[in-house]
């Protein structure tokens, strides 16, 4: 396996397989991998002859100071955990990818999806997010990508931008790996306490209980959101945000939805924690 910390060293490598003709899939990280992670690689194994995984705690798109500096860096552990599920990782650093500073970097930004739901609680979150992939993209000419459908809002903003500037990469879209109690595995999950972890899957759990009710026919949406908040709130959590929308625009439901998403948001302890589930509308 290459680990690679510079561009010179990452674009020759790139330009020898291109020329092969190998198709590059590319895993976009933020490092301190787990099973989820692994799974977004092996889907893009199986599509593609070199896999590429970049591990960035990007600056641009953390909004609390305090979140970015505490984030955890597990650079020996990941590239162990990797194995021989890719050929390259992909380690630049802050000063690498903005050189001349982030206020003077030129931004992508995607309308609308970048401004609603997650990207309202979180301000600037997506710009960070969109820019960077897009410099990713650049830099590893992927022919496909792989991400999470756990940060469900982050795919819809990468399919978006991807479609937008007409870039040549496939965006695949893999569905959220758990745990055994339907937590939803995610980097931040290592901040809970022991109390905290076994507290967890109630997100999932009252989730999964709005799901049903909505199956069974229930469309008092502000309803569902209050209870829902309510069941989080007694059982320990703060809530940030309970959202139900359409699945495919991410706007209000309307007489046309023909599924919808329900996107959870929620504090407990130290962690914020996501999740989400689609709901076919009969
Ligand atoms: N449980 C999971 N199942 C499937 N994909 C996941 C899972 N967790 C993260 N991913 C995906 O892995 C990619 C990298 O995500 P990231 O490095 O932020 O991991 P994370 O565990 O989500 O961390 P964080 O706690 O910061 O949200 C994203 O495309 C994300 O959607
Ligand atoms: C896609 C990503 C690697 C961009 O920094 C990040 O938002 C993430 O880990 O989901
Ligand atoms: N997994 C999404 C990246 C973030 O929360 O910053």
């Amino acid at each position: 396996m290459h680990l690679v910390s510079t561009i010179e060293q990452l674009r020759a490598i790139i330009t020898d397989w291109r020329r092969a003709g190998l198709r590059i899939g590319f895993v976009p990280t933020m490092g301190n991998l787990h099973d989820g992670h692994l799974e977004l690689v092996r889907r893009a194994r199986e599509q593609a002859d070199r896999v590429v995984v970049s591990i960035f705690v990007n600056p641009l798109q953390f909004d609390r100071a305090a979140d970015l500096d505490a984030y955890p860096r597990t650079l020996e552990q990941d590239c162990a955990h990797l194995g021989e599920l890719a050929e390259l990782v992909f380690t630049p650093t802050p000063a690498l990818m903005y050189p001349n500073g982030q206020q003077q970097q030129t931004r992508v930004s995607v309308p609308g999806v970048s401004e609603v739901l997650e990207g309202a609680l979180r301000p600037g979150h997506f710009d960070g997010v969109s820019t960077v992939v897009c410099k990713l993209f650049n830099l590893v000419q992927p022919d496909l990508a792989c991400f999470g459908e756990k940060d469900y809002q982050q795919l819809a903003l990468i399919r978006k931008m991807t479609a937008d500037l007409n870039l040549p990469v496939d965006i695949v879209g893999v569905p959220t790996v758990r745990a055994g109690d339907g937590l939803a595995l995610s980097s931040r999950n290592g901040y809970l306490t022991g109390a905290e972890r076994a507290l967890a899957p109630e997100l999932a759990a009252t989730m999964g209980w709005l799901a049903e009710r909505m199956a069974a026919g229930e469309r008092n949406l502000a309803q569902l959101v209050a209870d829902g908040r309510e069941r989080l709130n007694n059982a320990g959590f703060r809530t940030d945000g309970i959202d139900i929308v359409d699945a495919g625009t991410l706007t209000p439901l309307t007489g046309d939805s023909r599924a919808a998403v329900i996107l959870m948001a929620a504090f407990l302890g130290k962690a914020r924690l996501i999740d989400n589930q689609v709901v076919q509308l009969g």
